[in-house]
């Protein structure tokens, strides 16, 4: 019997980005709803001699297996809090795509936080869990709670907002990925000397999301990286325009990509579209999920 804790965590889409000017600290005020996407993670941990990082899946050689990893700093973090010696074996089961702008990293940070918190009975409480959370990257509360969420600040202050219905997704993954402070970078280069707006969430969005229609989300989904992670990847507006001729309601860069992601009526369009990204060479791989799905859980 073994003494091991999973958590399974998903990962996540941007349905609106909007994206501020930069701050003193080098972030930037954010306007983020974030929709948990079906596509998961899984992390174990178990009792071992010193902190440890395995990884599986098709995408495991791009992970970093050292102390950088988001799922070992989160068990660093978890055991200095609480006087506790972080030795523990972290293994992840990777199906999120790596440094796809779908907070795959972030995922596993919060994984991790949430299975070392079982396995060590630390009694943290929900807001310590947050607050660790967001000392770890801006995307990482949102993972642990999941769902549909307004991330303010750098992202990491969330309010659960309202979803009537399950959308349908398709993900083309690119070759290679794109570094987040990069486009970052990109989006201030692109921006400076133009008054930038304060970030705001959409009345329309928010309205689209809690309707459950999928054709007013397609109107009102938006990412204000779009336009840099083209700007560095300019092949993604190849990929945008063959899930749209193949029949996507929507189609736009998922976070800070390189992945796009594809609004699409119900399932059977789904693997319509996804079929259509993979034989148009535009992309390495095509992923079907469903949102909203909830965030990390003991499995
Ligand atoms: C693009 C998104 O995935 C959208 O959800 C996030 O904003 C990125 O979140 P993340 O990967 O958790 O990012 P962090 O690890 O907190 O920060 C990585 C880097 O991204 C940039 N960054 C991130 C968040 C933010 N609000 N402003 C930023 O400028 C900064 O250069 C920062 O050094
Ligand atoms: N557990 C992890 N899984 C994947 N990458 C990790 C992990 N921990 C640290 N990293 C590092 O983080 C980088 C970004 O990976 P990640 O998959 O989180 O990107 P992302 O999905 O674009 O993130 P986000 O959407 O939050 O900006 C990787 O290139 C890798 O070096």
């Amino acid at each position: 019997m073994s003494r091991g804790v999973t958590v399974r965590v998903p990962a996540k889409v941007n349905a609106q980005l909007a994206v501020g000017a930069p701050r003193p600290d080098g972030f930037h005020d954010l306007a983020n709803v974030f929709l948990a996407v079906g596509l998961y993670d899984e992390v174990t941990v178990t009792p071992a001699d010193e902190l440890r990082v395995t990884c599986s899946g098709p995408d495991a050689a791009q992970v970093p297996l050292d102390a950088t990893n988001l799922a070992a700093r989160a068990a660093i973090a978890l055991a200095e809090r609480h006087g506790i010696a972080p030795h523990v074996h972290i293994h992840i089961a990777k199906d999120i795509p790596v440094a796809g702008g779908m907070a795959g990293g972030s995922a596993d940070g919060a994984a991790a936080l949430l299975a070392c918190d079982a396995l060590w009975s630390t009694g943290a409480t929900r807001g310590e869990l947050l607050a660790i959370c967001a000392e770890l990257g801006s995307d990482v509360p949102f993972s642990l709670v999941g769902g549909a969420a307004l991330g303010v600040g750098r992202g990491e202050q969330l309010t659960t907002v309202d979803v009537g219905g399950t959308f349908h997704w398709v993900f083309a993954v690119a070759d290679g990925g794109l570094s987040t402070p990069a486009v970052y970078g990109e989006f201030d280069r692109l921006t400076a000397g133009t008054d930038v707006p304060e970030p705001a969430a959409s009345p329309v969005l928010l309205a689209a999301l809690r309707s459950g229609d999928t054709t007013a989300l397609a109107g009102a989904l938006s990412n204000g990286l779009q336009a840099a992670a083209l700007s560095l990847r300019p092949s993604l507006a190849d990929t945008l325009a063959a899930g749209t001729a193949a029949g996507a309601q929507a189609a736009l860069v998922s976070g800070s990509g390189p992945t796009t992601a594809f609004l699409v009526a119900d399932a059977e369009s789904a693997r319509k579209v996804a079929d259509a990204l993979l034989t148009s060479g535009t992309c390495r791989t095509a992923r079907v999920a469903v949102s909203p799905a909830p965030g990390a859980t003991i499995v």
